[in-house]
C-alpha cells in the first residue's frame, strides 16, 4: 500500500469535506464558495519574461546549474525538452475533460470513500479552510479500473490506458529530475539510503478540473499550498490559473501556460531532505470566467518507510529532524503548511 492511502485512511474525512458543488447547476457562487479576502486573486503583479518562473531545456548542457537554481529561488520552474510527446499530453488532458464533463449523479458514483485515497472528489485540503474551493479532483493510485467502471460501464479502457502510459512517462521523467537534482545538490545517488526503492513506489495522479466561473474575483480554485512529496511535475492545460507566491516584492506570480512544456514543483520532502536549500513551492490556483481550466499533476515520492535525514553541506547543522516519510505525511495531513514548523530544530 503506498503512503498517502496509508496515511488518508488513518484520517478520514467527513462526507461534507468530499463533495464537490455540481458546477453545472451552479449559475451563480454561493455563499459556501465565496472567500472573504479575495481582492488580490486576479491581479497578481507579474506572468511574463523574467519575473516567472524559470523555463528550463533538459537538453541544456548546464541544466543541473538551471535546476539548482530554480529550486534555490523559486522552487517551481517549467520544463521543456522532456521527451514527452504534446500528443500525449493532450490525450491525456481531453480523457480528463471527458471526466469532468459528465453529468455530477454520474462522477458521483466514483466518489473517494470518507478514509480513501482514490476517485472523484475535493481537494484534500478542504477541510483547513472555511471556504470551499471552486474545484473537482479525480485521484489516480496504480490501478482506476475500478472507478473508470463506475464511471463508464462499457467504455472506461480508453481512460485507464491513457492513465497508464502517463503515468509511466512521468515516472521516467520524475527519475531524470531526481538525478539532476542530486547532481546539482552535490549528492550522490547511493548516499541516499532511499534512492533505490524510488523505482518501486507508489506515485499519484490527480486530475484537476476549474470550471468557468460565474464571478472569479470572489472564489479560489485551490488554497495555498506547498505539495508535501518530493516533485511534482504538472500539466496545465492553455488558461492561466496557477500562481507561485515569491518572497519579497512580486507576491503572487502567475504561471502562465507553454505549450507542451511541464511545470515542475519542489515538495515538502526535497525541501527537507535539501536541507532547506530548495524552497518548497508554496502555490495556489485562481478562477476563470471563460475557460475550463484542467490540470493532471503527477506527485512523486519515495516509499512509507523510507527515512528522511536532511543531507548536509559540511559544517552545516540540520534544520529539520530525521522521520520517515510516513510520519511527516501524517503530521501533514493533521497540521498543514504548520507541518514544516513542526518538525523544525
Ligand atoms: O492546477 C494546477 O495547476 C496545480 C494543481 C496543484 O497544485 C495540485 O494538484 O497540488
Ligand atoms: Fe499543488
Amino acid at each position: 500500500m503506498s503512503t498517502l492511502s496509508e496515511v488518508y485512511r488513518d484520517n478520514p474525512l467527513h462526507p461534507q469535506h468530499i463533495i464537490p458543488l455540481d458546477f453545472e447547476s451552479a449559475h451563480t457562487v454561493p455563499e459556501s464558495h465565496i472567500w472573504p479576502e479575495t481582492n488580490d486573486f486576479q491581479h497578481s503583479g507579474w506572468s511574463n519574461g523574467e519575473l516567472s518562473i524559470p523555463v528550463i531545456d533538459l537538453m541544456d548542457p548546464n541544466v543541473v546549474e538551471h535546476i539548482g537554481h530554480a529550486c534555490e529561488t523559486w522552487g517551481m520552474f517549467q520544463v521543456i525538452g522532456h521527451g514527452v510527446c504534446l500528443s500525449l499530453l493532450e490525450e491525456v488532458e481531453a480523457e480528463a475533460r471527458r471526466l469532468f464533463e459528465l453529468p455530477a449523479r454520474q462522477k458521483m458514483k466514483a466518489l473517494r470513500s470518507p478514509g480513501g485515497a482514490t476517485g472523484y472528489g475535493t481537494a484534500r485540503i478542504t477541510p483547513f479552510f472555511s471556504k470551499n474551493m471552486w474545484h473537482e479532483g479525480f485521484t489516480i493510485m496504480g490501478s482506476c479500473v475500478d472507478h473508470a467502471k463506475e464511471l463508464w460501464p462499457r467504455n472506461y479502457k480508453r481512460f485507464c490506458d491513457t492513465m497508464v502510459e502517463y503515468q509511466k512517462k512521468m515516472k521516467a521523467l520524475a527519475y531524470q529530475l531526481w538525478l539532476l537534482v542530486l547532481k546539482s545538490l552535490d549528492i550522490q545517488e547511493k548516499d541516499v539510503t532511499w534512492a533505490a526503492s524510488l523505482q518501486h513506489s507508489e506515485a499519484a495522479l490527480q486530475l484537476n478540473s476549474y470550471p468557468c466561473c460565474p464571478d472569479p474575483d470572489r472564489v479560489l480554485g485551490l488554497a495555498p499550498h506547498t505539495d508535501t512529496l518530493l516533485l511534482t511535475i504538472v500539466h496545465q492545460s492553455d488558461s492561466n490559473g496557477l500562481q507561485v507566491f515569491k518572497d519579497g516584492v512580486l507576491g503572487w506570480v502567475s504561471v502562465s501556460p507553454i505549450a507542451g512544456a511541464l511545470v515542475v514543483n519542489v515538495g515538502d520532502l526535497l525541501h527537507i531532505v535539501s536541507n532547506a536549500r530548495f524552497l518548497t513551492a508554496y502555490h495556489r490556483v485562481v478562477a476563470n470566467q471563460a475557460c475550463h481550466r484542467v490540470s493532471i499533476a503527477y506527485f512523486y515520492g519515495p516509499p512509507a518507510e523510507s527515512e528522511l535525514v536532511p543531507i548536509l553541506p559540511k559544517l552545516q547543522a540540520p534544520c529539520y529532524r530525521s522521520l520517515t516519510v510516513k510520519e511527516y505525511v501524517s503530521v501533514k495531513a493533521k497540521h498543514l503548511e504548520k507541518a514544516l514548523s513542526l518538525i523544525r530544530i
